[in-house]
């Protein structure tokens, strides 16, 4: 499913963010990237949509090699990746609806297509009485919630996230991870970045945890293991 080998990033301004990451993620895997600030997380999760491009190596995902797509190709493949920020990425004068259906208009999808699946999504996050309402009429996780909406819309087999819950309190922290672990329940790959050591702790899944641009620990039950 997703499968890095040998992926270099060294920034043009001479900083080495990766060092060398072999990775292997397979369908339906829930896994969660830890280390400390500036190991090099987002680095790696940008790679990984293609946001950045690695220095070398290759990242292959559903089978297509994002060091061979050309610029023009890569709307398409990020197409098959939901990607979920710390600060959700809404559009301010859309609302609630059509930010989850701008995702499909651009394919051109019917419109009875769109509506069907976009109240099923905002069903599946518990916003469809606030699907008339602008993204600053919400609240942080009910935004946050949008975004994932948005991100799930199409369906794509993997959904990928860098610190989904870091602007959010704690309590609706563990609610959008109910919602991440329903959309892991129902077969799509998860790749988070976070902070959150009480959520790596307790809803136990598989971490890689990298420092200074390597993997230093990849264990299929782990835990946070450092101490902010
Ligand atoms: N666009 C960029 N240009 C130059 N250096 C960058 C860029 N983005 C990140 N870096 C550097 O690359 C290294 C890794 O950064 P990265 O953002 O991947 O770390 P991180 O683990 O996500 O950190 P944090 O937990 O603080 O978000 C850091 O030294 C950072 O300063």
């Amino acid at each position: 499913m997703i499968e890095m080998v040998d992926v270099w990033k060294t920034y043009p301004n001479g900083v080495m963010a990766l060092n060398g990451i072999d990775v292997y993620i397979d369908k339906g895997e829930f896994v969660y990237v830890v280390g400390p600030s500036g190991a090099g997380k987002s680095t790696f999760i940008k790679c990984m949509y293609r946001e950045e491009k690695p220095t070398q190596g290759s990242i292959i995902i559903n089978g297509t090699n994002l060091a061979k797509v050309k610029e023009r190709q890569i709307p398409k493949v990020r197409r098959k990746m939901g990607v979920i920020f710390q600060d959700f990425k809404l559009l301010p004068r859309l609302t609630v609806y059509e930010n989850v259906a701008f995702a499909l208009e651009v394919i051109e999808e019917s419109p009875k297509v769109i509506r069907e699946r976009v109240m099923e999504v905002l069903d599946l996050v518990k916003l469809k009485n606030k699907a008339r309402m602008f993204p600053d009429e919400l609240s942080g996780g009910e935004q946050q919630r949008v975004s994932i909406a948005r991100s799930i819309v199409n369906h794509p087999p993997v959904v990928i996230a860098d610190e989904p819950t870091g602007n959010l309190d704690p309590e609706t922290a563990w609610e959008i991870m109910d919602i991440f672990k329903e959309i892991n329940a129902r077969g799509t790959t998860v790749v988070m970045a976070t902070h959150n050591k009480e959520i790596v702790n307790t809803i136990t899944k598989r971490v890689i945890a990298i420092e200074g641009g390597r993997i230093v620990r990849d264990e299929a039950k782990g835990d946070y293991g450092y101490e902010d």
